[in-house]
């Protein structure tokens, strides 16, 4: 297993010191495993788009550098509004300008791309204005491959710890989840943030057979440190998958923070890599299908799980 970490804190001078270090990693790996890389990334998006989309940018291109094949880039990798006005003022559609520039730089790049979560102006924009909160995955000829719109809002009030949020004020529930997505690294499953705390969602895409799932994220600090890597390590141990989730870090304006610890655990539930909690970062992380394999013939849970019916007998008793 190797995992490199590339930080641009200095850029220019850093980013030159990254990718000779890139190159020397990738000559080592090359001699010793041909298992696919992906690239799990960490930022601080703000309200300025074309700001966040030169940030994102220079990560894909540092990460297919480094050889990857897949960039994992967090929710709100397009904007943080600092209101709801704005952030709603800023959406666009699928076939708008931010999306056709990843979809041309996928195929530039030849690299499959996940956008962790889309402000994507909802399908009744012009009367309703409510977006989606959308997982997009761009493949590497440039084609949209698939969305997923986040179905679990995060209405949340925590009194005491500076977490107020209120997702369903301007953001669509999305009405069903997304069949895994074939990728170079494997069969992806889709969610976003939030709807990591829902195990049922983890568990309906581990029954279609993924290998590996995805939580872009912009976690709150106080929800963070609590409760995002025993989470993350949870959803990897209960599905024996892959769990790949890029994040949001540090301060986007006035008054929103994220954790950041852009995470990558492997089936066994060990983090194989940490994005640490500030900065742009870009991780490498090999994915080993075999590993995937040898979790779940070691320890299958898959077939020792009851059907549906038996976990529901305590509701339906007579
Ligand atoms: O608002 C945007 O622009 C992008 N969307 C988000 O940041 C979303 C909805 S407010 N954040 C979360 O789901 C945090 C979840 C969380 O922190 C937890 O589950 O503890």
């Amino acid at each position: 297993m190797f995992v490199l970490r590339c930080t641009f804190r200095e850029q220019a001078r850093h980013s030159v010191t990254c990718s000779t270090w890139k190159s020397l990693m990738l000559q080592n790996r090359m001699s010793h495993s041909s298992n696919p890389v992906a690239a799990v990334c960490q930022m601080t998006s703000t309200p300025d788009k074309e700001a966040n989309f030169s940030v994102c940018k220079r990560l894909v291109e540092a990460a297919r550098e480094g050889g990857a094949c897949m960039v994992f880039l967090p929710e709100a990798f397009d904007y943080v509004g600092s209101s709801r006005d704005e952030t709603l003022s800023l959406a666009e559609s699928l076939t708008g300008d931010t999306i056709s520039r990843y979809t041309q730089l996928a195929s530039k790049l030849k690299v499959w791309l996940s956008l962790g979560g889309f402000h994507e102006r909802g399908q009744d924009w012009e009367n309703d204005r409510r977006i989606y909160n959308s997982h997009v995955v761009i493949n590497d000829e440039g084609y949209v491959a698939a969305v997923y719109r986040k179905s679990h809002l995060f209405d949340v009030e925590l009194p005491g710890r500076g977490v107020s949020l209120k997702e369903s004020a301007f953001t669509i529930p999305g009405p069903a989840l997304t069949p895994p997505v074939q990728t170079p690294i494997g069969k992806v499953g889709l969610g976003i943030c939030y709807d990591l705390r829902f195990p049922e969602l983890s568990l309906a895409l581990q029954r279609q057979g993924v290998d590996i799932l995805t939580y872009p994220s912009a976690f709150t600090v106080a929800t963070g440190a609590a409760h995002w890597e025993v989470l993350l390590r949870a959803r990897a141990v209960e599905t024996q998958c892959y769990v790949l989730a890029a994040a949001q870090v540090g301060r986007h304006h006035d008054v929103r923070s994220s954790w950041g610890h852009a995470l990558a655990v492997d089936p066994w539930g060990a983090v194989v890599a940490d994005c640490g909690g500030e900065g742009e970062v870009m991780v490498l992380v090999e994915v080993d299908l075999e590993k995937v394999r040898e979790t779940r013939r070691n320890m299958p849970v898959q077939q020792h799980r009851r059907d549906a019916g038996f976990y529901h007998s305590l509701e339906n008793r007579p």
